[in-house]
């Protein structure tokens, strides 16, 4: 017996020699974690964090380089600020890194993260891709979608027409156009489509709805950051998304009851918009791979609300703000519209290929206030090197794209809005996401579905708000460019300015 315990002794002893060169080895091996701020014992860095984010990741890069860690609570997050971290993290760990960690509020607003954004690769987030990419997202359906976009601007510019001469709100403006078009595109009638101070009321409360979403789900949670005490909800911020889904979700049931009203009336091969798809494929179930049910109707209908109406009215209000800023800049804009398009006709989308200056105006605002500054954060679900440093499965990765597209290094005069700079012959600078330098959409498998709609009434709303009217911001007001973070970058203080018609034809107000 006293040899036996002596044998097991001796055999426990030479396992542990074992282990500890073993992990010793590894250790040696595998690259250390990135720099970063020591941060307090428990909380880490989480109450030295300002509102606004974009600017302090951005501070800490100019200290730790461009690839730093920052412990926030018990999650650890990893900021990378560069074209080739940015390019190692996207293109040649896309898989790794292609997952998202479900914010408390997220699941709340993606009823369970049953939506597109939160999904991870897999049978249901294919499925829902496909639905956004062959059905209203495609080329095709895109194409046969202008009626409705044209009614929505053609109304904005009535709207602003009737208005001329006084005060509006730009970003509200936009909003309700963008908001109209999609509500169109996805149940096929404009939502508030009521008289224009009824759609303006319904815009706004929309807006603000979208605005409260994004921010709740884009600001740091304790819940988030300390798991154990989520239950507590201890910034209320759970309580008040739950207030915000409760809203939304009855503008939603009352939709679909309205359809599944009218859906017996609809004949034969009448267009159908992406609701009709969409429930036809709940009451099949899904489509074979994977299951498709109302909570994933209402989920993909919230993703599509909060990812593609905030950020497209936003940009759209950064690029009137830039441009009234630079009054050389509307007048080459002007000039550009009155060639291609003439003072006696209206913009259609058709002339957007010719605009190739006002495309540029786009992808400049893009650059400069890239509605996602940090894309939507993706989580490591393996671990990984980046940048020569080791990035633990379970981290948090910020891609800093507000940084990188004002890197001196990456950006001649990187603070300067100069359109010019998209019309030479750069590489990528496109919204492909295949220059790292550039990439106000994302880049790899994450990367947005929204795109050829989001330029489309980027391009198509500005195109027509220039054509149509002179701008200028009432007098004793000073434009300012101030950012509030969020989800979606947005102006801190919305662009007031007044229109004035500049087409000599009363009918193209109309
Ligand atoms: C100017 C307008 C827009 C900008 C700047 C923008 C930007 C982005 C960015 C940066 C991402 C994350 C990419 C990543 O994490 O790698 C994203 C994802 C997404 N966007 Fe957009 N977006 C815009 C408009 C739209 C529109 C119009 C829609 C829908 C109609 C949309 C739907 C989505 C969805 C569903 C995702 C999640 C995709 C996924 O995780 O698979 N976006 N967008």
């Amino acid at each position: 017996m006293e040899s036996f315990t002596a044998l097991c002794a001796a055999a426990a002893a030479v396992w542990y020699v074992v282990l500890f060169f073993r992990l010793r080895r590894r250790c040696r091996m595998s690259p250390p974690l990135p720099p970063g701020p020591a941060g307090l014992p428990v909380v880490g860095s989480l109450l030295s964090l300002p509102p606004e984010l974009h600017l302090h990741f951005t501070e800490l890069a100019r200290t730790y380089g461009p690839v730093y860690r920052i412990r926030l609570g018990r999650k650890l997050a990893v900021v990378v600020s560069s074209p080739a971290l940015a390019r190692e993290v996207l293109r040649d760990n896309d898989l790794a890194m292609s997952s998202r960690d479900v914010p408390a509020t997220g699941r709340l607003s993606t009823y369970g993260g049953n939506d597109m954004a939160y999904s991870p690769v897999g049978p249901t987030w294919r499925m829902l891709r496909r639905i956004c990419a062959q059905g209203a997202l495609s080329p095709s359906s895109l194409d046969a979608g202008y009626g409705l976009r044209r009614r929505e601007v053609r109304a904005a510019v009535g709207r602003l027409g009737a208005s001329a001469g006084g005060e509006v709100e730009v970003g509200t403006q936009m909003f309700v156009t963008v908001l109209n078009v999609i509500t169109s595109m996805l149940w096929g009638d404009a939502l508030g489509a009521g008289d224009g101070e009824d759609r303006g009321r319904v815009g706004r409360e929309f807006r603000e709805l979208m605005g409260e979403m994004s921010l709740l789900v884009g600001s740091p949670n304790v819940s988030d950051l300390f798991p154990a005490l989520a239950r507590f909800d201890l910034q209320g911020m759970e309580r008040k998304m739950a207030q915000t889904v409760v809203r939304l979700d009855r503008v939603f049931n009352s939709v679909i009851e309205q359809k599944r009203k009218t859906k017996t009336t609809k004949k034969k091969g009448e267009e159908k918009d992406l609701l009709d798809h969409m429930l036809k494929l709940e009451e099949e179930g899904g489509d074979g791979k994977a299951s498709f049910t109302m909570a994933h109707v209402k989920a993909l209908l919230t993703d599509i609300f909060v990812a593609g109406t905030e950020t497209t009215s936003n940009t759209m209000e950064w690029g009137m703000a830039e441009m009234l800023l630079n009054p050389e800049i509307v007048r080459l804009a002007q000039l550009e519209l009155d060639q291609v398009v003439g003072k006696d006709d209206v913009v259609e989308e058709s002339h957007l290929p010719k605009l190739r200056y006002l495309g540029a105006v786009v992808k400049e605002t893009l650059r400069l206030h890239p509605a996602a500054p940090f894309l939507i954060p993706h989580s490591a679900t393996e671990t990984c090197t980046i940048g020569g440093y080791t990035v633990p499965k379970g981290s948090s990765v910020f891609v800093n794209a507000w940084a990188i597209h004002r890197d001196p290094s990456v950006w001649k005069d990187p603070l300067k809005f100069s359109p010019e700079r998209f019309l030479g012959t750069g590489i990528g600078l496109d919204f492909t996401g295949s220059n790292f330098g550039y990439i106000p959409f994302g880049s790899g498998r994450r990367m947005c579905p929204g795109i050829p709609l989001a330029e489309r009434m980027a391009t198509y709303t500005l195109a027509s708000f220039l054509h149509s009217f002179d701008w200028k911001v009432p007098e004793g007001t000073k434009l300012e460019l101030s950012e509030r973070f969020g989800l979606s970058l947005k102006k801190a203080k919305p662009l007031v300015a007044i229109p004035t018609p500049r087409l000599h034809n009363p009918e193209q107000y109309l």
